[in-house]
């Protein structure tokens, strides 16, 4: 087995400058994964899902533990490591999977889409052509593909992020409620190609509203409601 990730006693919390108060967002997460492995995250509105998401993808500081990643040149602790190393791992190893799009002026979906993929090496027409088989998939129509998603609906844009975001098999995966605002189809295609992406070595941690939309990706699950005891069998997923 493959370890990706050890986090350690990991505690985040927020100063509230105007109450002159600061509150846990979550305290003491100990977790391991392994590559392939699908790590669900649960929990009450509030409970800390989406900042345990961002301390791990480093949008957030940690307040105190450790975030030991494996990664191609050993381990490195993300709580600690330098803003440099963060955005070269967040490049080519470390993906985050959020509903919405960070849409730029006159970027076109497929020129958005082949990105990661141009960043990486890959050649400019064969890059586009991947991002064209994505778009599609997603169910992106064609003749949107060359103008900006600026001016797309809110489920065209989430398709065009996650055609993006997808698009280059990473390490770890991180996925915030990657599901909202999707038709059925785009659904479809999105645990489709998480299943691929898991079966090639993807470690992932995800929050999903329904979890019964990825319930046959689900190895494990940790619950951050406070005082909640953390299942970890797979036969206690609650979908
Ligand atoms: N930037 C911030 N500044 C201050 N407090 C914050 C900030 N971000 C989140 N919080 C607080 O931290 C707690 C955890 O929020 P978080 O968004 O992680 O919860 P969640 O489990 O993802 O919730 P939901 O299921 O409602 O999406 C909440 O009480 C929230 O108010």
């Amino acid at each position: 087995m493959t370890r990706i990730l050890d986090v350690r006693a990991l505690s985040k919390g927020f100063t509230m400058h105007h109450l002159d108060t600061r509150m846990a967002a979550f305290s003491d997460i100990s977790f391991t994964l392994d590559a392939g492995e699908f790590l669900l995250l649960k929990g009450r509105n509030g409970a800390g899902k989406s900042t345990l998401l961002r301390t791990l993808y480093r949008s957030y500081l940690a307040a105190s533990g450790e975030i030991l990643f494996h990664g191609p040149e050993g381990v490195i602790d993300l709580a600690r490591a330098a803003d440099v190393d963060v955005t070269y791992l967040r490049r080519t190893e470390i993906g985050f999977v959020t509903q919405f799009l960070t849409a730029r002026p006159r970027v076109s979906a497929e020129a958005l889409v082949a990105e990661p993929l141009r960043r990486s090496g890959a050649p400019a027409e064969a890059a586009l052509e991947q991002a064209r088989h994505w778009l599609q998939a997603f169910g992106v129509k064609p003749e949107l593909w060359a103008a900006y998603p600026t001016t797309f609906s809110g489920g065209e844009q989430q398709k065009v992020n996650l055609a993006r975001a997808l698009i280059l098999p990473q390490r770890l995966l991180l996925l915030d409620e990657p599901t909202a605002s999707l038709d059925v189809s785009a659904r479809a295609a999105l645990i489709d190609r998480l299943a691929e992406l898991k079966a090639g070595g993807t470690a992932m941690i995800g929050v999903f509203h329904h979890p019964g939309d990825v319930a046959t990706l689900i190895d494990r699950e940790i619950d951050l409601t406070p005082d909640a005891a953390t299942r970890e069998d797979r036969d206690d997923v609650v979908v």
